[in-house]
């Protein structure tokens, strides 16, 4: 993908779940496996675990520890929004920000004050909500928020799998399919998920990878994992994996039908980028398309001179129905004489996610 509005913005990933339940070992190994990315992150030291920032510490470019403390109680938006500014710095060259709230934070407040903040550097990466799966019944009954949690969830990280019997955990799936039904669900064991599902490739340029030295991160390998051998299994379980799919379309879109494709968006489908041309309905603009979770938004920027005008997506989850996908994004193009991308009325669907100004945003509630 190329230069874009949604291209140069960085996601901000909140990584939540109970205590225990295993965001740092989720963490560490996204950091391993982070493709050449930048990773900041940002953890939320709560009591004891200012282990946690250690953890992490070495492996990363830039780690914030926020004071003790609850991040959601304790830090207000203006505080967060200072460590986004500067990690959004261009100078930072962070691809990626994650903040790991406490075992004991409200996640949908942390969601809250990244969408009302103001920084334009930045955009919502997805609340990824990790749950152990061997404790579930029990963490269940201790925190009955955590059916609510499940429910705002963009992605659900069932951990620990090791720990429970096939049947068990087909079960706990059933249960957390009847919470959340919007979100992705992927299956693990020690965090081990497929780290395209919440950050691509890098991007920078070749020669500025091979001047640059070997930092400590590099040497790190991955025998140091904190589970058992990667060759146990796991890795390999199709619950553990993601999928993805490119769309390319040279019929421009009917913003209606794309819109009643994005809005029932079907379960596993976890992100969803790329442009839209919108033909007649928008000449000038093409709309940059950044979806995660349930979270949607379009950025309408100027045709880039010279490039072909078509869509292109990619869309990326966990258990898609890659040909189903495809033939109901097909359907949204104008290719048929019914189609139609003049009645300007059609294009008020797309423009309701447009980036509104923070403020009216906040305002607007939930997401
Ligand atoms: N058996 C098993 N143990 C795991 C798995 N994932 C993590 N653990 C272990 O569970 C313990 C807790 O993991 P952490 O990653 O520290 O959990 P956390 O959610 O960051 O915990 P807090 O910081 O206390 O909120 C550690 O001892 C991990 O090694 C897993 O998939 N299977």
């Amino acid at each position: 993908m190329n230069s874009s509005t949604a291209g140069r913005q960085i996601p901000v990933v909140v990584l939540a779940g109970f205590l225990g339940s295993g965001k740092t070992t989720l963490l560490n190994h996204l950091l391993r496996r982070r493709a050449g990315n930048r990773v900041a992150v940002i953890v939320n030291d709560f009591g004891a675990v200012e282990i946690d920032a250690m953890t992490v510490a070495g492996q990363v470019g830039s780690t914030v520890s926020l004071g003790n403390g609850c991040l959601c109680c304790a830090v207000d938006a203006a505080e967060l929004d200072g460590y986004l500014d500067r990690l959004t710095r261009p100078a930072a060259r962070i691809d990626i920000i994650v903040i790991e709230a406490s075992g004991l934070a409200e996640p949908q407040e942390l969601v809250r004050m990244i969408l009302a903040g103001d920084n334009p550097r930045t955009v919502y990466g997805g609340l990824v909500e990790v749950v152990d799966a061997a404790e579930f019944d029990a963490t269940r009954e201790r925190h009955p928020e955590t059916d609510r949690h499940l429910a705002i969830a963009d992605l659900v990280v069932l951990n620990k799998t090791d720990r429970v019997t096939p049947a068990e955990h087909e079960r706990v799936l059933g249960v957390i399919a009847e919470l959340g039904p919007d979100a992705a669900v992927v299956s693990a064991s020690y965090g081990r998920i497929d780290p395209g599902l919440l950050f691509d490739p890098a991007t920078r340029p070749a020669e500025e990878e091979k001047v640059r030295q070997l930092s400590f991160e590099d040497l790190r390998t991955d025998e140091e994992d904190e589970g058992p051998a990667e060759d146990d299994g796991h890795a390999h379980h199709p619950h553990t994996g993601y999928e993805s799919l490119s769309f390319d379309e040279p019929a421009a879109m009917d913003p209606r039908r794309l819109m009643a494709f994005l809005d029932s968006r079907p379960e596993g489908l976890y992100r969803v980028k790329g442009f839209v041309d919108f033909g007649a309905a928008d000449p000038d603009n093409r709309y940059a398309v950044h979806a995660v979770g349930r979270f949607l938004r379009f950025y309408p920027e100027p045709w880039p001179r010279g490039t072909e005008r078509r869509t292109q997506l990619v869309l990326i989850g966990s258990g898609i129905d890659h040909d189903a996908l495809e033939k109901e994004l097909r359907v949204c193009a104008v290719t048929g004489p019914d189609g139609d991308t003049t009645d300007e009325a059609a294009m008020w669907g797309v423009l309701r996610y447009v980036r509104p100004e923070p403020a009216a945003e906040e305002a607007a509630g939930p997401l």
